[in-house]
This record gives C-alpha cells, structure tokens and sequence, in this order.
C-alpha cells in the first residue's frame, strides 16, 4: 500500500527514495513482432514472462529498501475509476484519423461502456482490428485492414516510466514524447495525475507547454538545479521552455542544456550519465571530456539569461555551489566502455547517496563502482534491456528525503 497521506516531492538524484512509480510490463509487450519492434523501440522481442520475473525482482529489491512502489496500471485503473477520467481514456484510445468515424463511433460507444479495468488495458496493450467489437454495416476501413493491424497502438515503452514523467520538487512535469510510439504515454500519465486520489492536489511543472521535453533527459543534479539533456529526444526549445516554467514557479535557479549526441545510443542525458552521490556521477568515459553545457538563469526582469558552453563538469559544479563533481573513473577500455554504454551501465538508479542499483551483466561498471565505494544492487535485465531502457529509465521517483 503507498502512504498517499505524504505528498510528493523528489528535489535530487540521490536523497533516501521513499516512493516510485513503475510499470510492471504486459501485454502490451506480446503486440511486439520483427515486423514492428523497430518502430516500437524494441531492439528484439523480449520472453514476456521473463520481463516480467525480472520486473518483479527489481520491485522487490526496491521494497527491501523501504522504497513504496505505486505500479502503472494499478493507478490508471484507479484514475479511469472517476467518470471524467474515463471520458477521458476513451477519448485518448480513439484515433478518428485512423478509424474514420463511423468505426471511431462505433470503438467509443464500446469503450464507454466497458470497466476500468478494461479501458486501461485498451490503452495500454491497445488493440487489433480483430479485437474490435462486431459492429453493424460495412466498414470499408475493417475490411481494407489486417486483422492483426493495430486499431489501436500498443505502448510497450510504458515500461519506461522515467521519461513519461519527471518530479521536480513538489510539482510534476507530463512528458511531450518525440517519438510516434510514444506519443500517447502522455495521455496515460494525465489521467493518472489528473485523476488518482494521491496526486489529485499535484501541481503541474511545464503546464500547457508542448515543445518536446523526455524525463530521461532532466537531471535534478540538486535542489534548485537542473540539467537537460539536449538531442534525440528533448529538443533545445523543449529544454528552453521548461528552463522557462520552472524558473517562473520558483522551482529552480539554474538550468544546464547538456547537448548529446544524437543516437539511438545515447538517446537520453541518463543513457551516458547518472548521478550515485550528491557529489558524483557514473559516465560513459567517452562523454567525460566532451560533454559541454548552456546555463541559464532567470533575471529580475522576469526573463533569462544564457551562457556558454562550457565543460559540463565545470558548470555543473559551479551551478552547484560545490568544488568539483566526481566522476567516478571506471577506467574502461573503449569496446567494453561501448558495450557496457549500451546495455545501460551508466543508467543507475539511486536509492540513497552511494546506494544504486544497477544490471549485473554490467561487470565491469559496477565493478570499478564497488571500488569508489558505491553500493551496486545488481539485478537481471536480459529482457527488460530489449527495450533499451536501465534501472533509472525504468522508475519515476515520486518522493525522496531531502540530503
Ligand atoms: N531514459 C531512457 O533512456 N529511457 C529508455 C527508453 C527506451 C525506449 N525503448 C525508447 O526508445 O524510448
């Protein structure tokens, strides 16, 4: 059960985690083929229940560490069970543009009618044009589609709950993810956040804002700064307009924009850098001298100001008022470093200053971390990974201890 008597608020990387939010992989996942993983964003498809086993190991190290787990599909099912809400999800499922609108109609007067527990399993495993419902008359849109053909799309990258939506500090930001299978995630944590009895009294970072921003890409490096990750997913004015929003709340002094390159590989800020300590961070070795940043802070006359580049370890120091951000040097050659890059070694997931938690096939990594003293809670990620997505990817914060 989650204390939804405390409210949220993670305002660091590393403060002593209290509470995430997961999502425990379904069916969405079996709608993954080697026809569509590409354009799901799955590298191969993964053995489902095995994703699952792993998942639920990963929950459960957390909980042996006095983390609560608040699970995806349980809080949309609670959200849809508010009537609003499930206007809402039904509205979200229908893609006229693709039904056309007598199937549109047809999908929505069906979907209006079906439990909670249904809808959400419509939004999130979507549905094939065989699962629709029998319908009256001739639909030419039926007939010219597969019945294996998505009526509506799957969201199998839910998994992924980092980038959907970032806490920062009492406020929440609602993702606008670039990529197409994505899209839709922002819909699902609306409502979640919108709707379910904890975070009803939430306040939104970002609000209306619609340039591209993907949580794996904000770093709360600490209180009251940020940096963001500037590249395949979160764009420059993704990165300007939050800098902007979180500057007119008062919930941040300084922003860096950290450019990344743009790759499948490093597609988000956390794919080559996380931080373990309030003072320390793991990278890919090949971004340590290269990575730069922008800073930005708002001036009194309620606008802001840019500087830079500038070496991203200095700024980052300097934004955070202490003399030097530690990299953890995990020495790496460059094929290992490259390897170890790709399966997420770098994605750790703090659970306190020092305490991580991070895939054991990441040996060498999480080697050269237990020697700088950091804790590694290894687990399997051998299906979960398929997706490309580590420990940090794969975990929303919600609360944190402030250090
Ligand atoms: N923060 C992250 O790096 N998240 C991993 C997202 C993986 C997902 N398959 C995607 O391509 O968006």
């Amino acid at each position: 059960m989650i204390d939804e008597t405390t409210p949220p608020r993670v305002d660091s990387e590393v403060g002593p985690l209290r509470a995430v939010l997961l999502h425990r992989p379904g069916n969405e996942l079996k709608r993954l083929t080697p026809r569509n993983n590409d354009q799901l964003l799955f590298d191969s498809i993964p053995w489902v229940d095995r994703a699952q086993e792993e998942h639920d190991a990963f929950a459960e190290v957390l909980r042996g560490r006095g983390v609560e787990v608040l699970l995806l599909a349980d809080a949309l099912r609670t959200a849809l069970s508010d009537t609003r809400a499930h206007a809402a999800g039904v509205h979200a499922a229908v893609d006229e543009r693709r039904l056309g609108v007598d199937l549109a109609d047809s999908l929505r007067s069906h979907l209006s009618s079906v439990s909670p527990e249904v809808l959400a399993e419509a939004l999130m495993a979507g549905m094939t044009f065989e699962e629709l419902p029998a319908a009256e008359g001739v639909s030419l849109v039926r007939l010219m589609n597969h019945p294996n053909d998505f009526a509506v799309d799957p969201l199998p990258n839910l998994l992924f709950t980092r980038d959907s939506s970032a806490w920062i500090g009492d406020r929440v930001a609602v993702s606008s993810l670039t990529m197409p299978a994505r899209v839709r995630e922002t819909a699902v944590l609306d409502l979640i956040y919108a709707y379910h009895p904890w975070f009803r009294h939430a306040s939104r970072a970002y609000g209306a804002h619609s340039a591209p921003i993907e949580g794996g890409d904000v770093m709360l490096l600490s209180p009251g700064v940020l940096a963001i990750g500037v590249g395949e997913r979160t764009t420059a004015a993704g990165a300007e307009s939050l800098a902007r929003s979180v500057f007119a709340d008062g919930i941040a002094h300084t922003v860096l924009a950290v450019p990344i390159e743009q790759t499948r590989a490093t597609m988000h800020l956390d794919t080559v850098c996380t931080m373990v300590a309030a003072d320390a961070v793991v990278m890919y070795p090949l971004s340590r001298d290269s990575l730069t940043a922008f800073t930005m802070r708002p001036t009194d006359d309620g606008s802001m100001k840019v500087e830079g580049p500038a070496p991203f370890l200095t700024a980052a120091a300097e934004a955070m008022g202490i003399d030097r951000l530690r990299v953890i040097d995990t020495g790496l050659d460059p094929v290992t470093a490259e390897r170890e890059q790709w399966d997420d070694g770098n994605n750790t997931l703090a659970l306190a200053p020092g305490v991580v938690v991070g895939y054991e096939r990441n040996v060498e990594t999480n080697a050269r971390l237990e020697e700088a003293g950091i804790e590694v809670l290894a687990i399997t990620g051998s299906e979960l990974g398929s997706g490309r997505g580590g420990p940090r990817c794969m975990s929303c914060p919600i609360r944190r201890e402030s250090i």
